[in-house]
């Protein structure tokens, strides 16, 4: 069966792959056409010899999806490996490069609400598509007619073969963590993968260890709960009880497709992923003695300034996205790179962030300290700190948010809550730098119809009143 796509909704590849909801601009129809615009990026570079991967996450047909894009790249002769259950993007990302493939399909939207779900594109290094190989497969989106294949006759021929994916990446993991130390740690740990594709992963590689694991909204629930699958303060209450009620030693919650990270303390406080990024180029540069740079993106907070300052390590700062990390990745010697959003990526492992790999690190570390992580990061601000940071997500109208960050680009206010702004930059969105030390950023998310105000301060009153001042610059109150 051949044939052109009928309709032309927007098809956009935003921060990380392409986005939306269902059944509006994510029909089965769209599936098909980015599914072919890939085949085609793959066979225009000569990878169409190569096997291929696809994989897929809990959300509302995904699975569906994942067998639509087999389909179509089986139909334009490639070989597909179709992982034989539910993946994370991490475990996806790590088949790639396991398999020696020329990409993956990921199906996810990662943490969206429910009502969506997207495709991230992997390269054949495991990690997420540099922009220029984006900007390539956009420009193939119906180009030429989709070709499509019966799934069941793929799988006869074996042009679709399924794929267990966790093998090879529980290995790595196996490799990656300093087992020894966490198996005697006698930790209490309870695992939340909010509904989402990182289900029993950390669970199954603490199996013979001393620590105790309990795992809360491990089943799947396309709907999510009525949340985000986003690891951030907000959705972690449920985290927050059981970590209390429990009397354990930490909460751990993935994002949806498991490539980000975020914690729950003992004292049932939130630990941000600017705190989790900070603890692991700490713990990795003074325990494990690993050389290497440091990437942040332009949303992550100081303390890695101050960190990399301190080791004398090089520091490179990117646009939000992973993309932009990865890239560094692969050009430079890089220990670690992570962004506000929750997801860190690691030297000696693939150019991708990991949920669960940051996990199982997190407990190395607290293993390694002997300390509870509320009194290894009061450690840290004592030699760094203190900072203090907190995000908002604005819904509103696209008029408004192009009236307001073009206001702030060139009209920048001389004063945020009354404190002087000192320098302004503009890499991606609008970073107003504080007399205090601290910094406001406004920007658009490439992922949600929001606009972000990210604030960093010494003190929580700081960051509660600029935050309310720019909110306030926002909604034009
Ligand atoms: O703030 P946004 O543009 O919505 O992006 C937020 C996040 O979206 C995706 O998950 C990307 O993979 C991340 O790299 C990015 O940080």
């Amino acid at each position: 069966m051949e044939g052109f796509a009928t309709c032309k909704s927007e098809i956009k590849f935003g921060t990380d792959g392409w986005r939306g909801i269902i059944s509006d601009s994510l029909t089965f129809e769209n599936v098909r056409v980015v599914a072919q615009a890939i085949a085609d990026y793959l066979q225009g570079i000569n990878q169409g010899d190569k096997v291929f991967v696809i994989g897929y996450d809990t959300r509302f047909l995904s699975r569906q999806y994942a067998e639509e894009c087999a389909r179509v790249v089986a139909a334009n002769k490639i070989k597909v490996f179709l992982t034989d259950k539910v993946a994370p993007t991490p475990v996806v990302s790590y088949g790639v490069k396991h398999l020696q493939a020329s990409g993956a399909i990921m199906v996810t939207a990662s943490h969206n609400p429910a009502e969506y779900n997207g495709i991230k594109f992997k390269a054949p290094y495991g990690g997420s598509a540099l922009p220029e190989i984006i900007t390539e497969i956009e420009k193939n989106l119906y180009c030429k007619p989709v070709k499509i294949m019966n799934f069941f006759e793929a799988l006869n021929l074996g042009i679709v073969q399924y794929f267990n994916a966790d093998e090879p990446y529980l290995n790595q993991v196996r490799r990656f963590i300093n087992f020894d130390l966490i198996k005697n740690a006698n930790l209490k740990v309870v695992i939340d993968p909010m509904y989402g594709a990182g289900a029993g992963y950390v669970r199954t590689l603490l199996e013979n260890t001393s620590v105790s694991v309990t795992e809360i909204r491990g089943e799947k629930n396309p709907g999510f709960g009525d949340i985000s699958p986003e690891p951030i303060a907000k959705n972690l209450d449920l985290l927050k009880k059981i970590v209390l009620e429990e009397q354990a030693d930490i909460g751990l919650a993935t994002d949806g497709d498991g490539d980000r990270l975020g914690a729950i303390d003992n004292h049932g406080s939130f630990v941000n992923s600017h705190q989790i990024y900070a603890l692991f180029l700490r713990y990795l540069v003074e325990q494990r003695k690993w050389s290497g740079g440091a990437v942040k993106t332009f949303s992550t907070s100081k303390m890695i300034d101050c960190l990399v300052k301190k080791y004398d390590i090089p520091v490179y700062e990117t646009p939000i996205g992973f993309k932009y990390i990865c890239a560094l990745f692969l050009k430079k010697d890089i220990l670690v790179g992570g962004e506000e959003s929750g997801g860190i990526g690691f030297k000696n492992h693939i150019p991708e962030r990991d949920g669960i790999l940051s996990s199982l690190l997190l407990l190395e570390l607290m293993a390694a300290h002997r300390k509870n992580l509320r009194e290894i990061l009061d450690d840290l601000m004592n030699e760094i700190g203190p900072f203090y940071y907190e995000r908002v997500d604005l819904h509103i109208s696209n008029e408004r948010k192009k009236l307001v960050l073009d206001l702030l680009r060139n009209n920048t206010p001389d004063k945020i809550a009354g404190i002087d702004v000192i320098k302004v930059e503009t890499m991606d969105g609008v970073k107003c730098h504080l007399a205090t030390g601290g910094w406001i950023l406004f920007r658009s998310s490439g992922t949600e119809p929001v606009v972000r105000i990210y604030v960093e301060g010494s003190s929580p009153a700081e960051v509660q009143s600029v935050l309310k001042s720019g909110i306030s610059f926002v909604e034009g109150k």
